[in-house]
């Protein structure tokens, strides 16, 4: 006999992955938002009249991010105004066919589309910067450029916050790699769900608490329609193993997920361990914590035909001096 919804005891399609109750399709959908909406009112995430520009990628997670805030700005009466913004990273056979998928996507949910690219923004596309750095440490500029083009694209637009589909899951390999890595400083800034400071937008994080299988449920069963493809560049195995550690523990204890975070955010920290204070890049004048941003560190780098300079050992005596400053995108 099929297993019945917990809720209204219908015809239950899957198990909740964080308590393994059994739930109907309507029940999921209308837990799935609610939990969402809850999430973005005990965190104040919106004020009424901000312009929210949506991190849109093409792939699941931002696909459902933004069919959801629009359903619930809507439902719920924000009044806020929501905006697609797509990073063109340069990757051929991977970014360009998401990005045809956020283009049917700005039409399907009526949301406009900005779309800013890595050629215009810093004269390099990815494919072009793997070409000269390999395939090790490619994964750093996407990160270092990805998370200031979605500040400068959002500015461009006059908005006042960014949100991003980093789920549960994404967080919590995060803390994990911070933990592991030892790096205090991150690991108390990735468990805001709201981040920024002076001069530099809000990033939040509406999905903090959202199970990832949850994202893909959702998005199967309201068919939307989104890319599912993996970066051809990303080997990243360091969140890969943290990955894996998770999804171990999570066959012992399903709640695992949570529970890392619950954790990172019952954390206390010592009064030494700093986040980085922020001043202004002394030459494209983004906000940073160092002299010269990481961004024009790495473009110079690639200018000079040095691919390297940014990252190899320069970069380690100034991780001595300053927190760690870069890796793949962590916020
Ligand atoms: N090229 C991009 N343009 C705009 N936003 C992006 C882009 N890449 C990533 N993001 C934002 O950062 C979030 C996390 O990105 P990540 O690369 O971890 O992808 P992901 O977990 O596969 O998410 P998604 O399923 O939305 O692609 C995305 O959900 C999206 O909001």
């Amino acid at each position: 006999m099929p297993a019945q919804c917990y809720i209204c005891s219908g015809k239950a399609v899957f198990k909740r992955p964080k308590n393994s109750q059994a739930i109907c399709k309507e029940c999921f959908f209308e837990k799935f938002e609610k939990e969402i909406h809850e999430t973005i009112i005990n965190n104040k995430i919106f004020a009424k009249g901000d312009k929210v520009a949506i991190g849109a990628s093409g792939g699941k997670d931002s696909t459902v991010l933004a069919y959801v805030l629009n359903k619930l700005n809507q439902q719920y009466k924000y009044e806020i105004q929501l905006v697609l913004l797509s990073i063109d990273e340069g990757i051929n056979g991977y970014r360009d066919d998401s990005l045809e998928t956020v283009k049917r996507n700005e039409i399907e949910y009526n949301l406009p589309l900005k779309i800013l690219s890595y050629k215009d923004l810093y004269g390099w596309t990815m494919d072009e910067i793997v070409k000269e750095i390999g395939l090790k440490n490619n994964c750093t500029f996407c990160g270092v450029f990805r998370r200031q083009a979605l500040d400068r694209g959002a500015m461009m637009l006059d908005c006042n916050k960014v949100v991003t589909g980093h789920n549960a899951d994404d967080i919590a390999e995060t803390v994990i790699m911070n933990v592991l890595r030892g790096d205090v400083a991150r690991l108390r800034r990735c468990m805001a769900i709201m981040t920024g400071s002076e001069g530099t937008l809000p990033r939040c994080k509406p999905f903090k608490y959202t199970y990832e299988k949850e994202i893909v449920m959702y998005a199967y069963f309201k068919r939307l329609d989104y890319f599912s493809t993996e970066c051809s560049y990303s080997p990243n195995a360091y969140r890969g193993n943290a990955r894996a550690y998770i999804k171990d523990l999570e066959r012992i204890r399903p709640s695992s997920i949570l529970d890392i975070i619950y954790s990172g955010e019952s954390l206390s920290f010592k009064d030494d361990v700093k986040m980085p204070t922020q001043g202004k890049c002394s030459r494209c004048e983004y906000v940073c914590s160092q002299p010269i941003c990481k961004a024009c560190v790495l473009l110079e780098g690639l200018n000079k035909g040095l691919p390297k300079y940014g990252i190899g050992k320069h970069h380690k005596k100034n991780k001595q001096q300053h927190q760690h400053s870069t890796s793949e995108t962590s916020y």
